[in-house]
């Protein structure tokens, strides 16, 4: 007969949404968004314990934590401050970054052992670099894509949006067009100025790309660029190693 490998609900709150994977101590298995209660319930029956990792809302975080509860699941709240090794993060303050950055590096640095840059696309688009040695150099946040779009569409009086669609095109013929394809080339801008500004600094190094509208920039990633969207899950992952 074999052994179970115990696998772990690993959670992953945003600001836009929760993902889910469930993990072993080697892989990332089933992942997918979170729906509601009753598809936490389903997926705590078949889980060893459950890693949390938010940088949303407290208050979201506090439900989903009382129906873990009420099925007597083990769970952790995971934070920066939880001395993971494999990264030293850069701020004085290591508690203000947010936990889906460190677990990105973190996940990053499974995949690499020369310098590198991760990228998120998500709510927000960050970019943080790491040199050879784990150090966290610093980085940046800016608006999502999605964002951009709806602040414009916000902030000014004759920019109209299609909320419905992207257009993909480089270069518009109408607003909604020009604002989109404005939009996606910010985005497409902060990637080629992670890779410059890898390039400036390493020889050698790794470019790494997660979040949920990677797709929409897909067909024009730098060449080389590696797109791992569970890198995050690939973090937490590394801290159910250390930890379990
Ligand atoms: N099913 C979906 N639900 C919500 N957003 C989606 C979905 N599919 C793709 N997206 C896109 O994913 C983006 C959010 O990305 P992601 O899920 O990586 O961010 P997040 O984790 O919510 O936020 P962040 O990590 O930036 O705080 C949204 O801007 C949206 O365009
Ligand atoms: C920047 C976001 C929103 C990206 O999800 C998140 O990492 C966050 O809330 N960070 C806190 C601020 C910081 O990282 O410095
Ligand atoms: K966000």
């Amino acid at each position: 007969m074999s052994e179970r490998i115990p696998e772990y609900l690993c959670l992953d709150i945003g600001n836009s949404r929760v993902k889910y994977a469930m993990v072993t101590k080697r892989e990332v298995t089933d992942t997918g968004i979170l729906t509601d209660q009753n598809h936490l319930q389903q997926l705590l029956v078949k889980s060893e314990g459950v890693y949390i990792a938010s940088v949303g809302q407290t208050e979201y975080v506090a439900e989903l934590i009382k129906v873990i509860q009420s099925s007597n699941c083990r769970y952790e709240l995971l934070s920066t401050s939880t001395q993971v090794q494999a990264i030293a993060v850069a701020y004085n303050n290591p508690a203000k970054l947010g936990l889906d950055r460190w677990l990105a590096m973190l996940g990053a640095r499974r995949f690499s052992s020369r310098p590198f840059a991760v990228l998120d696309i998500g709510t927000a688009i960050t970019c943080d670099f790491v040199d050879v040695g784990g150090q966290h150099l610093g980085g940046w946040i800016c608006p999502g894509i999605q964002l951009m779009r709806q602040s414009l569409a916000k902030n000014t009086a004759r920019v109209t949006t299609n909320q419905q669609q992207w257009y993909v095109g480089d270069i518009g013929k109408d607003t909604e067009e020009c604002v989109d394809s404005g939009c996606l080339v910010m985005a497409k801008g902060i990637i080629d100025r992670a890779d410059l500004w890898m390039k400036n600094q390493f020889s050698d190094y790794d470019l790494f790309i997660c979040g949920g509208d990677c797709d929409l920039l897909l067909p024009e990633f730098v060449s080389g660029i590696r797109h791992i969207p569970d890198i995050i899950f690939y973090g937490m992952m590394q801290f159910i190693s250390e930890k379990a």
